[in-house]
């Protein structure tokens, strides 16, 4: 008798039809109806909803100890009013731990099973990730002002090379190398940066024309937007990840989509940060592969990447008055699919030879009864409180909510311990 890792029973597809789901070294190796065999672990998921786990492609995820600082200010006046000079005070090692922990804590609650993080001590992110056994695409920030955890552009890059050469190798981390924008980062320092991705063969991951403001401040600095300024100094690849992306022109997208360059939406971010819209429905109906992020929980506040694809279907239908703008099955794949295989990887669908990263939502609840159609339903009324099991790469990281990998008691007692230190800390910067 064939006999499998994990075998999960009766869950309900997105097609509608009730399958088993066999799962091999990682892999959905056969998906079909009554699947009798041996299995190392068996989940009955009848009258579960079975879809693809969510890839968020835009975080700072040890911010999730800042959630909630610096409310109500533009990207500008929040970066260097407030979240810098924090960052100067707290961030460390045990900080970048800590907001990790509560971070990947969030995440699989809610469904994720893959992130792309910018960040400092970004090494901590990558053992609580090993640990977690979540996949995670990381890279250490590259800046040319001086930080704490370095003085010159040199420095960082040099970290950034350390980084991505100790995490090479890895099964469920990789390293990326992260210049945090073109208003951060001088051509010297960009380029330099492209060039130790192709060294190392890794991609890129960077914010772009994330507001007006930074438009016009590339223009007056370089003579040029963005997208055209980035694309002069051969920055644009089919291996750069672009964040935001809210202020393109039309001759900008025939750039991305001609470089086949990877765009990150971020719409509760720049919705909180007012910043703007990014026109996705205009980037899907060009072709260009658009996934979506939500950023860090100090400008979104969360991590929830099923309210994140919500927002994102009915923001565009408002602003285009256009009920299809994003369909709840595209919205689906943009959370998924295009997330994954952004970065290369074969997982976002529920088939056979697709890595087995997949969800099981209980719709045993009034806000999803009764059930018509369940991939509209998902996007359109379920919460991540209804998300009962994720499953990354054929293991099991969270069932009937119950963590697997992570200690939620011990790691919400940490952040709230944090939360009182920067807590005393602006009641003393305030007065
Ligand atoms: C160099 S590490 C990452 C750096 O980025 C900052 N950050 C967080 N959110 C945003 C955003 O939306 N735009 C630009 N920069 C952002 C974060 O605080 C870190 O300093
Ligand atoms: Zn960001």
């Amino acid at each position: 008798m064939e006999r499998y890792d994990l075998l999960i029973k009766k869950a309900l597809l997105p097609n509608g039809k009730v399958k088993d789901i066999a799962v091999k070294s990682g892999r959905f190796v056969k998906i079909g109806s009554d699947i009798e065999a041996e299995a190392g672990y068996v989940i009955n998921a009848s009258g579960k909803i079975a879809l693809p786990s969510f890839a968020n492609m835009h975080t700072h995820v040890p911010m999730s100890l800042l959630r909630g600082i610096g409310a109500d200010l533009p990207l500008m006046d929040w970066l260097q009013k407030v979240i810098w000079p924090l960052e100067g005070e707290f961030v460390s090692p045990e900080f970048v731990k800590a907001g990790t922990e509560l971070g990947l804590l969030e995440m699989i609650k809610s469904g994720t099973t893959l992130f792309m993080d910018m960040y400092f001590y970004e090494e901590e992110v990558g053992k609580v990730a090993k640990e977690a056994g979540i996949r995670a695409g990381l890279g250490f920030g590259i800046l040319d002002f001086p930080t704490k955890v370095a003085k010159t552009p040199e420095e960082y890059l040099k970290r950034a090379r350390e980084f991505a050469e100790s995490f090479k190798g890895e099964e469920l981390v990789f390293p990326v190398i992260c210049p945090h924008a073109p208003y951060t980062c001088s051509p010297q320092t960009l380029k330099k940066a492209k060039e130790l991705a192709d060294e190392l063969g890794l991609y890129l991951h960077i914010h772009v024309a994330e507001t007006k403001d930074e438009v016009e401040r590339i223009r007056e600095e370089y003579g040029n937007t963005p997208i055209r300024y980035l694309s002069s100094i051969d920055f644009l690849s089919d291996r750069v990840l672009c964040a935001h992306m809210v202020w393109l022109d039309e001759e900008e997208m025939e750039i991305v989509k001609e470089r086949d360059v990877k765009v990150a939406h971020c719409p509760e971010s720049n919705l909180k940060l007012a910043s703007g819209i990014a026109p996705v429905p205009e980037y899907i109906r060009k072709g260009i592969h658009v996934c979506l992020g939500t950023d860090g929980s100090a400008s979104n506040d969360n991590l929830d990447m099923l309210e994140e694809l919500s927002t994102m279907a009915k923001l565009h239908k408002g602003v285009s008055l256009d009920a299809k703008a994003i369909d709840a099955v595209t919205a689906l794949k943009v959370a998924t699919q295009n997330g994954f295989s952004a970065v290369g990887i074969r997982a976002g669908r529920i088939e056979e030879g697709y890595e087995a990263d997949m969800i099981l939502i209980d719709p045993e609840n009034p806000h999803l009864q009764p059930l018509y159609d369940p991939v509209a339903q998902v996007v359109y009324s379920a919460q991540s409180s209804d998300i009962d099991t994720v499953i990354c790469r054929g293991k099991v990281l969270m069932e009937k909510r119950e963590l697997k990998t992570l200690d939620e008691e011990r790691i919400l007692y940490e952040a709230k311990i944090w939360g009182e230190k920067i807590r005393n800390f602006l009641d003393r910067y305030k007065g």
